[in-house]
């Protein structure tokens, strides 16, 4: 970890869907420039903090923190033009279009450029050099001129990756990144991960667990809505309140 700053941090945050508490009186802080994962059994609460954090969902109560400033009512489009980016949700991808012109429209979007990419060829080559230099850095500079549709399932994954750092993000947020892909995409794509976090910050829900140990610095543990453990991989997995959520638990 670079730093021991919360980059992004939670006070107090509960959600309630008619009655039912999702989310319990959740405090935690994800620290700058580290890879944080959040784990936990099914129905634990993960989906419903990982949508509180990008604003996709409101909270019933409590604050979330943004590199100091309060973002607890922020819309997720100014997050992300603040640099707090959810990759495979705001960063879609135009399944007819080339590889290319998927990230270099990401890039006009970050320059604010969004509605007039069709109008002049010659103005968008500009964007080229640094589009192919983000393709080499993801490792598809030889999809470049591949239609998004016809790529291979982990590679439209890392695409996706690309057009989000397209935008620069300072934290990314990851909604299960090794999501059904088979043991060879799942080792490139843990690469990939820790690859881009250098210089950002990396929080992900994820179930593959040998994934959350490997690239893993933090990982918090939620079991009904509630933290039960946090810290390093070593140390949550031998708390016995974390296996026991994971055997009683149905997990994937
Ligand atoms: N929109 C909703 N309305 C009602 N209940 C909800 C809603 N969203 C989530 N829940 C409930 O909140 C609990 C937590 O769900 P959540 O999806 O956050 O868990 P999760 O840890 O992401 O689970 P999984 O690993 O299965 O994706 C579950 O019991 C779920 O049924």
């Amino acid at each position: 970890m670079e730093t021991e700053k919360a980059i992004l941090k939670t006070r107090g945050l509960t959600r309630s869907f008619s009655g039912f508490v999702a989310v319990n009186d959740v405090n935690f802080a994800v620290k700058e420039g580290s890879i944080h994962a959040l784990i936990g059994p099914n129905g634990a609460g993960k989906s419903t903090l990982f949508n509180l954090l990008t604003r996709f969902l409101s909270p019933s109560s409590g604050q979330i923190f943004y590199d100091g400033s309060e973002i607890t009512h922020a819309s997720p489009a100014n997050l992300a033009r603040q640099g707090l980016v959810r990759s495979f949700q705001i960063s879609s991808v135009f399944p007819h279009l080339s590889v290319l012109e998927n990230v270099r429209i990401a890039l006009q979007s970050r320059h604010g450029e969004t509605m007039d990419f069709w109008l002049s060829d010659r103005r968008l080559k500009k964007y080229d050099d640094e589009v192919m230099a983000l393709l080499a850095d993801i490792g598809l500079e030889t999809y470049a001129k591949r239609i998004a549709v016809e790529l291979p399932y982990g590679r439209k994954r890392a695409l996706e990756l690309a057009t989000t750092l397209a935008m620069n993000p300072r934290v990314i947020l990851l909604d299960e990144p090794m999501a059904g892909m088979g043991q060879e995409d799942i080792q490139r794509t843990a690469a990939l991960i820790q690859k881009v976090a250098k210089g950002r910050t990396v929080l992900m829900v994820e179930h593959n667990l040998s994934v959350v140990a490997d690239i893993s610095d933090m990982i918090t543990v939620l079991r009904r809505g509630e933290i039960i453990a946090e810290g390093t991989y070593d140390i949550v997995s031998a708390n016995p309140e974390v296996r026991q959520a994971y055997i009683g638990g149905s997990h994937d």
